[in-house]
């Protein structure tokens, strides 16, 4: 295959560079509200409650914290160094920031070297791309992948004094201010971690170089040499033929163990860098290591060097802080089929990997766990020695930095790709980096401390700290009390003061989210109460209005009701009523009223045609009772007043008489009983010539005709409405009362009368219908007045007019409630002014002559002739 020919570009991002947040998780969960938020509610103030102020440290008196990194959350720092190759072709490998040389250029040319052709190209100081072998790219097994977002790649040309300067010094300068750290290199066998650890006397590593600058720091200031002192421990987790694994301790035997921290591991004080490097000679000479095909000086072991520092308070020599630096060399991952290992090597090979396995297992735990907090970390850190001793790193509690060394070349891709996939999520870790002066041996000091200061709290001695604003203040004589002081100097009554001091800083920061939480819930639960009420005053005005709506409805559903009762009276009259009008009634026929019941009130039309007779009688002057009291209308009707046609209208004019209508029913039911009724009503009369109050007018005689009437109030009485009845003239249409509240109107429903059919019975016992009266007053010309002793046949009438009803349904009345109202007897009307009939014989004889086609008159018309002629005046 032709190594010139470009590869298939298929490239896999991993980690790529975070882009700026838009939004917090607050303001999402606020513009993710839901659209039906009540207005005026502002939104929960979560950021607020989540993020109170930042978790402030409080300095212990002569402790000068590094203020870029102490309470600021730092991601894991992972580096990469990528080592040379050992051909040719390594050195003119691209540099940070410069372009990727393209695979197969240079010297390349041998079949052999394509091993060594590099598959990682740095493209920027924070990004690689791993190239997959052309094989696997072909078959479709890799792909090409980039992995960015690293603190550093340091590419092959990188010297030690680079990686320390950006990996080591801050981790250094860390832990002179009191912090601890631990740097951990990872990476598969033979990629160069020891190197990078140790180096080499011309080159050193790592580890040396860390030693001169703490022991250089300290020689520049006298104050920091008196203060401070130093001790090492180097020591190896390695596990003889996979078995069980063991701590072996690399410090040199001659040397005078000073403190056993924890069982089996010594430390020794180192006073000078001198001191300091021959001891960590000493422990990589120790140091177990086997060569393999990998690695001609592979080491079997997992390599842990620790400084301690304990310095000194400046006010106080009892007290004292501890900061340690861990620098941890891991054993590569080996492939069985690269290292070539067997037997016992294989085993360790086991242990080896396991021990990586684990480690890289601790930390995937806490990532999930940071991802999502309800997920606990797995307790991955019991596993191996190594993470035991290391769980406070595992656990997120201190800080830690990591350094990939991989190995460039094509054969070494499978390495390389397996450290790179594994590594790069733990990018994303994070660190709190807190004041940190505790190492275990310290802890449980610590906890013995807190154990024998409940005891005594128990025995009431007073020493309980008193929490001050934001600190805390040890009672003065129970720190003298209970400051114990170790053999080795450490005041394990302050250890306890930073132990308690933490936890009170958790627990105030959790009060503080907790407190900020129930204002916050409290604050929005009074703007929702506060609309609750609004909504509910709304509810109570809606539900009144609602309440006076349908009251309203309701009085205007029995005004219609009325209205159509009426009109029902008017269309299909009771027979009684038919008759009785009829027989004083001879000419009328009522007009259809108008559908629209205001206009029922106001305006009902008169044919043209109706013609009647009007009476008027000293009876018309009509008797208002309402309970006890009576009280003659006549006073009432005094006032009554013509308005001329001004306020003109059309009415069926009744015979006057009386009518009693029940007012405890009808429109006066709704009313209540105790309430003051002033009633008053409407009456009508003929044309204003004729018309004449009914006071005055009862000598009067109407005229036949064509009538316009005209209204007035003409009664007004006041009094409680208790079974009122009123006997009002026929001709009075209308009632309107009122009271304090109400008003309400009663429209006289009118009687409709008909013409045929009816027979007037004459003096002399002739009878005549009404059409033929009509017809002779229409040929005589004559006025027609028919006396009192007129009577008329009704029961034939009222007989036939029932028939019809009982065959004709459609003649009924459609409701079969009948208005409670009662009309007298029309015996009641008065013809007393009705004299006889007058004839004009002459007007009778023009009319003769002039129409010849008159029909011949029947002998009722001729008998009436002849008594109207025997009764006209002489
Ligand atoms: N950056 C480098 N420059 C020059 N030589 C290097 C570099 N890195 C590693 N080497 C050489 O590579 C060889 C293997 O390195 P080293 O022993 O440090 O690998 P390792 O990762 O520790 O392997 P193992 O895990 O098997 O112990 C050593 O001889 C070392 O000198």
């Amino acid at each position: 295959m032709d190594l010139q020919s470009p590869r298939p570009v298929t490239t896999v991002r991993r980690n790529p560079p975070r882009k700026a947040k838009q939004a917090s998780s607050a303001g999402a969960l606020s513009s993710s509200k839901p659209s039906n938020a009540v207005t005026g509610i502002t939104p929960f103030p979560l950021d607020e409650i989540l993020e109170p102020e930042p978790l402030q440290t409080y300095p212990l008196p002569n402790q000068k914290l590094h203020k870029s990194n102490v309470g600021v959350s730092n991601n894991l720092k992972v580096f990469l160094r990528i080592r040379p190759l050992m051909c040719p072709v390594s050195q003119c490998s691209n540099v940070a920031g410069g372009e990727a040389r393209a695979p197969g250029r240079g010297r390349v040319s041998k079949e052999g070297d394509r091993k060594n052709m590099p598959c990682l190209v740095v493209n920027s100081s924070s990004s690689v791309t791993l190239n997959a072998p052309l094989s696997s790219l072909e078959s479709k097994r890799a792909k090409n992948e980039v992995y960015d977002g690293f603190s550093h790649v340091f590419p092959p040309e990188s010297i030690q004094e680079d990686i320390y300067d950006k990996v080591m010094q801050p981790l250094v300068m860390d832990f002179m201010e009191g912090h601890s750290s631990l740097l951990v290199a990872m990476g598969p066998t033979g990629s160069g971690k020891t190197y990078t650890m140790f180096g080499s006397p011309q080159q050193p590593g790592i580890v040396p170089l860390a030693l001169r600058q703490i022991f250089k720091q300290t020689a520049d200031n006298v104050n920091i040499q008196a203060s401070r002192t130093y001790y090492l421990s180097i020591f190896e987790i390695h596990s003889e033929r996979g078995k069980v694994e063991k701590i072996f301790d690399l410090l040199p035997e001659s040397m005078p163990h000073q403190q056993a921290s924890i069982s089996s591991l010594k430390e020794v004080k180192i006073s000078s860098v001198a001191d300091a490097e021959k001891i960590v000679a000493h422990g990589i000479f120790k140091r177990s290591t086997a060569p393999t095909n990998a690695n001609n000086q592979s080491s079997r072991s997992q390599c842990i060097i620790n400084v301690r520092c304990i310095r000194k308070s400046d006010a106080d020599d009892h007290s004292c802080t501890n900061s340690v630096l861990t620098i941890a060399d891991l054993a590569g991952a080996e492939r069985e089929r690269k290292t070539g290992n067997q037997g016992a090597r294989l085993l360790e090979s086991n242990f080896i990997n396991n021990t990586s396995m684990v480690f890289g297992q601790c930390l995937r735990s806490l990532l999930e766990h940071q991802k999502n907090p309800k997920k606990p970390i797995e307790k991955h850190f019991k596993n191996s020695l190594l993470t035991r001793h290391l769980q406070d790193y595992m656990e997120g509690k201190k800080q830690m930095t990591l350094i990939l060394t991989v190995k460039a070349a094509q054969e070494d891709y499978m390495d390389t790709s397996f450290i790179l996939r594994q590594a790069s999520p733990y990018m994303k870790i994070k660190f709190y980096l807190q004041e940190n002066n505790n190492i275990p041996c310290q802890k449980r000091k610590a906890a013995l401390f807190i154990t024998e200061r409940t005891k005594r709290r128990k025995a009431n001695i007073s020493e309980v700290p008193v929490i001050n604003g934001n600190d805390v203040v040890m009672d003065a004589t129970a720190s003298s009390k209970i400051s114990v002081k170790d053999s080795a100097g450490e005041d394990i009554c302050k250890q306890g003061y930073a132990e308690f001091h933490a936890e009170f800083q958790k627990i105030k920061r959790s009060e503080e989210v907790m407190r900020n939480f129930a204002r916050a819930l409290l604050s929005t639960l009074k703007q929702y109460k506060d609309k609750l009420k609004e909504s509910e005053n709304e509810v109570q005005y809606l539900k009144e209005t609602l309440r006076k709506q349908s009251a309203h409805a309701k009085e205007m559903e029995k005004e219609l009701n009325e209205t159509r009762n009426i009109r029902l009276c008017v269309s299909n009259p009771p027979v009684e009523e038919c008759a009785k009008a009829l027989s004083f009634n001879p000419g009328v026929s009522v007009p259809p009223i108008p559908s629209d019941p205001d206009h029922i009130q106001d305006t009902v039309a008169l044919g043209d045609e109706n013609n009647y007779f009007l009476s008027q009688s000293p009876e018309t002057s009509a008797k208002i009772e309402m309970g006890r009291e009576t009280k003659a209308l006549d006073e009432s009707l005094s006032g009554a007043k013509t308005t001329g046609d001004s306020d003109e209208f059309s009415l069926p004019l009744h015979p006057r008489t009386l009518e009693q209508v029940d007012m405890s029913a009808e429109a006066f039911s709704s009313l209540p009983s105790e309430e003051n009724v002033e009633l008053s009503y409407q009456y009508s009369d003929e044309n204003s010539e004729s018309f004449q109050k009914l006071t005055q007018s009862s000598e009067q005689v109407g005229e036949m005709g064509q009538v316009v009437m005209n209204f007035s109030d003409v009664a007004s009485l006041k009094g409680p409405r208790s079974n009122a009845t009123v006997d009002v003239p026929a001709n009075v249409h209308q009632f309107t009362g009122k009271t304090a509240n109400h008003s309400y109107c009663f429209t006289r429903p009118t009687v409709p009368l008909e013409r045929e059919g009816c027979i007037l019975r004459l003096p002399g016992n002739e009878e005549i219908s009404i059409m033929q009266a009509e017809k002779l007053q229409e040929q005589s010309g004559l006025k027609i007045a028919l006396n009192e002793n007129v009577q008329q046949n009704t029961a034939s009438h009222s007989t036939e007019a029932l028939k019809s009803e009982e065959d004709d349904p459609s003649l009924r009345p459609l409701n079969s409630q009948r208005p409670k109202r009662m009309l007298l007897p029309a015996s009641t009307i008065h013809f007393k002014d009705f004299n006889g009939l007058f004839m004009d014989e002459n007007a009778m004889e023009v009319k003769r002559k002039k129409t010849d086609s008159v029909k011949a008159r029947s002998d009722g018309s001729i008998s009436l002739i002849r008594i109207l002629k025997s009764n006209l005046p002489r």
